[in-house]
């Protein structure tokens, strides 16, 4: 368990994280998300005692990170993947971590083969590839058995064979009943694996919530539907008070303020074959970017021609 208080952190004129207070509870997969420059680095920093906060207090697993005597068996962490002696060998590197904490050789062939590091154990961590590191990080962070795991960007880098392998291991130590912190911006990838998220805006806490929660939030009531005679079936629904009809593609209608059942009988009145009818399902993606519209510091001018983000297909996404 992880909770934080009126946690705090300035760096001179600037508040990096802004009176955050949250829990990250055992047993589920917590995202942590927010847009660059929120704040998830800092928090993560001073979970792990590599950041003093200015006020409040964070725990984990009920005391600060310093006054656990054997953190590593407490709190398994990756926060930068090439924080490594680049020199080292994968194995040596786990072997004189594993040493501080009085854990055996045996622990770390262990966490070798269980993170796929085998055939690149004896390679100086110098030499490894992005997705190699970032499995080697994790083999830290795994490597004390720890209780709560903090993980910032995990995936980072890995082909998808290891994005689903990173995946099935938080959703299983989770499953254990440990306590895990998530951040990544592949929200695809964040609505697979979480259950609850913790969203940080400009240092601040902007959701607190269970993962579906924050998405069913976002929900529009919108039907898309495909049919060859689009401008007939707009017509028609045009006539209809509260009704609204955009144009998503050639064939394609998103129609609001009606029914799925409304839109197939406006149709027949009108003669006009239905090909496809569905529900347009918010995407965790929609919701995060409505969510964090107002607390994006760094943001991007749209590319010209672009289509708009959150534009799902027929039967739209999680
Ligand atoms: N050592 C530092 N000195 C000064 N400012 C800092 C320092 N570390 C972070 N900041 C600032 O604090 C804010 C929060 O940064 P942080 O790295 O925690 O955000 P983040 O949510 O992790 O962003 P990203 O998604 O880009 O990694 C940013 O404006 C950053 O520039």
């Amino acid at each position: 368990m992880i909770q934080a208080a009126g946690l705090t952190k300035r760096y001179g004129e600037k508040t990096a994280v802004d009176d955050v207070s949250f829990t990250v509870r055992p047993g589920v997969v917590t995202g942590f998300l927010g847009p660059n420059g929120a704040g998830k680095s800092t928090t993560m920093r001073m979970i792990v005692g590599l950041d003093r906060p200015t006020a409040g207090t964070v725990t984990v697993n009920g005391a600060p990170y310093a006054r656990h005597r054997a953190p590593l068996g407490e709190v398994g962490s990756l926060l930068d993947a090439r924080a490594v002696h680049p020199g080292r060998s994968a194995r040596d590197h786990l072997l004189a971590q594993a040493r501080t904490h009085g854990l055996g050789r045996r622990r770390v062939e262990e966490v070798i083969e269980s993170t796929g590091l085998g055939p690149v154990a004896r390679r100086r961590a110098g030499t490894f590839s992005l997705g190699m590191g970032q499995r080697l990080g994790i083999a830290s962070a795994l490597l004390g058995d720890p209780r709560t795991l903090i993980l910032d960007e995990p995936v980072n880098g890995l082909d998808p064979e290891g994005v689903l392998w990173v995946r099935t291991l938080l959703r299983g130590l989770a499953a254990e009943g440990r306590t895990v912190l998530l951040s990544s911006h592949l929200m695809s990838e964040m609505a697979l694996t979480a259950d609850h998220l913790v969203v940080l805006g400009r240092g601040r806490v902007i959701a607190d919530a269970p993962l579906a929660e924050i998405v069913a939030r976002a929900q529009t009531a919108t039907v898309r539907v495909r049919t060859p005679m689009t401008a007939e079936l707009e017509r028609e629904l045009r006539r209809r008070p509260g009704v609204g009809v955009t144009s998503v593609e050639r064939d394609v209608l998103d129609v609001t303020g009606c029914t799925a059942p409304e839109v197939v009988a406006a149709a027949a009145t009108v003669g006009v074959a239905v090909h496809e009818l569905a529900p347009v399902r918010t995407s965790l993606e929609d919701a995060y970017l409505r969510l964090t519209a107002d607390a994006v510091e760094y943001r991007s001018t749209p590319v010209p021609g672009a289509p708009a983000p959150g534009r799902a297909s027929l039967g739209g996404s999680r």
